[in-house]
């Protein structure tokens, strides 16, 4: 499921502008300078699903191929309207409760196995259900590749396909198959044929060779993540099915080598999960263009409650976004002075990604799109010295990247990408200015959260594990007892022992 580059791309449109949320402005403010590394670093944590076509490579997005991966109850973000489009309410059911709180220490999170279950349906295949309550921020799904590539490559997915298990075959050989148009696999898969040591097949032989290729190739095409700099293929995150309103978000974790998917608001029992194909400037697109980039690269055409909108709200608000966000690059740039949406000064431009995270919000958009307009809002509030916004936005940034990524976040760390890092520097700003910034133990809960879960599983696993000892040596002393009651009255039959 990754994205193609080219075919799919807009002429009238940078799409580029996206990147903007975490680019430092070419001011000589510091404030900025953190934001630079965080975007490279989330482009590994938010690769999004890729199929061999031409969608715009995506540093945020979800299942890729070739083609081819919240807030404190008490956010200002929530209640800030600046700027065009206040007006932009109505499509998010969520929208006017949802308040994305942190993964609740106190949750009792069903066990993995029981979150979902993988079903079939009339319209999409294999889906997966939720079968329990799951709390934004639970980690639903976290595994292992069955087949890692490096970016397009997808016509080398034979090899590591011929090494995989029996069992990982069976597993690959049941995924959705979907070959993109503009993919010539059986081409790739003759030409490699020739340029092989294949002289001794039949004609009947390499027929069947190539069918059987051009299938493991189509199937890593409709299945793969973007993975850091590969794309892989993942037996159960493959069955998220798409929405352009994703309840869950998937991403590759570098310090866990594993894929894992979170839940970016509350899930109910019933509930399918499901994550966007696009990511990045594809949530950005009105509907029409969604759906030709689904439809080229997926094969199918979505019916999510933002493409089924007929009021059109969701795409003003959408394109609101990308215009929004345009500008907001512009000037992060220190370009466009005097251009329509280009803001003027930094004050304008912390009430324009104000205003993104209000859309955002709005419109159920509650990822990284949601991370990188937090970091914004942070640093525009930084710049005028408007350090309790600054704080509370970072704090922000911090929930939904908990939310969505969880805490092992070693490499964005390292980068100095990672929220804590930017927490940091806020904070030392503001006391270089002698203002000091509270929260830091809610802060410091928020993040130990997972720490602090295991270790309270570790203690519940060992008490158990110790109850089960006793148990078996009170059952061994007891079977011993028995042993030398029977045998004393083997020896003396008559007396009782
Ligand atoms: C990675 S697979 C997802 C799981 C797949 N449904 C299965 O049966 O294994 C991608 C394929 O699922 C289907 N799909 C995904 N999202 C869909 C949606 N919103 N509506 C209809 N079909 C969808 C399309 O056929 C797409 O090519």
């Amino acid at each position: 499921m990754a994205q193609t580059t080219g075919a799919m791309a807009h002429p009238d449109r940078n799409l580029n502008h996206i990147y903007f949320f975490i680019r430092s402005p070419p001011t000589s403010s510091t404030t900025d300078v953190q934001g630079d590394a965080s975007s490279a670093a989330l482009s590994d944590q938010c690769a999004s699903p890729t199929s061999g076509s031409a969608v715009t490579s995506n540093p945020c997005a979800s299942p890729s191929s070739e083609v081819a991966s919240l807030s404190s109850s008490h956010t200002e973000a929530n209640t800030v309207t600046s700027g065009s489009s206040s007006s932009l309410t109505g499509l998010n059911p969520n929208a006017r409760d949802f308040t994305p709180k942190p993964h609740s220490t106190k949750a009792s999170a069903p066990k993995a196995s029981r979150l979902y279950e993988l079903r079939h349906t009339d319209d999409k295949g294999y889906a997966l259900y939720a079968t329990a309550f799951i709390p934004i921020g639970t980690r639903i799904i976290c595994e292992g590749p069955l087949i890692r590539l490096a970016e397009n490559q997808v016509h080398l997915a034979w090899a590591p396909y011929c090494r995989l298990s029996k069992k990982q075959k069976a597993a690959y050989d049941k995924l959705h198959y979907f070959k993109p148009e503009h993919m010539d696999l059986e081409s790739v898969s003759r030409s490699c044929l020739i340029n092989g040591p294949n002289d001794d097949l039949n004609e009947i032989e390499i027929e069947r060779l190539v069918a059987e290729q051009v299938r493991v190739m189509g199937t890593f095409a409709a299945n793969n993540f973007a993975t850091g700099r590969g794309l892989s293929v993942f037996e159960t995150a493959a069955r998220l099915n798409h929405s352009c309103v994703p309840n869950v978000h998937h991403s590759f974790n570098p310090t866990l080598q594993k894929q894992t998917v979170h839940a970016v608001r509350d899930i109910h029992p019933g509930e399918e999960l499901v994550t966007t194909y696009l990511g990045g400037q594809g949530s950005y697109f009105i509907h029409s263009q969604r759906m030709d980039m689904l439809y080229q690269g997926y094969g199918f055409t979505c019916t999510c409650p933002a493409c089924s909108d007929t009021t059109g709200i969701s795409d003003t608000r959408r394109d609101a976004l990308a215009t929004l966000a345009w500008g907001l690059q512009r000037f992060i740039e220190g370009a466009g002075h005097g251009e329509p949406y280009v803001p003027a000064t930094s004050g304008t431009a912390l009430q324009q990604a104000e205003t993104i995270v209000r859309l955002l919000i709005e419109e159920g958009l509650v990822s990284i799109e949601l991370i990188k307009a937090y970091r914004t809002a942070s640093t525009q509030a930084l710049n005028m010295k408007d350090f309790s916004k600054a704080i509370e936005y970072a704090y922000n940034e911090a929930e939904v990247e908990r939310n969505c990524l969880g805490t092992e976040l070693d490499d964005l760390k390292k980068l100095g990408a990672a929220s804590a890092g930017w927490i940091e520097h806020v904070r030392e700003v503001a006391a270089a200015a002698g203002v000091i910034l509270g929260r830091a133990k809610k802060y410091k809960k928020l993040m130990a959260t997972d720490e602090q879960k295991s270790q309270a599983a570790k203690k519940k696993n060992e008490a158990k594990k110790r109850k089960r000892a006793v148990k078996k040596e009170k059952e061994r002393v007891e079977m011993e007892a028995e042993r030398q009651k029977k045998e004393y009255e083997a020896s003396f039959p008559g007396l009782k022992a």
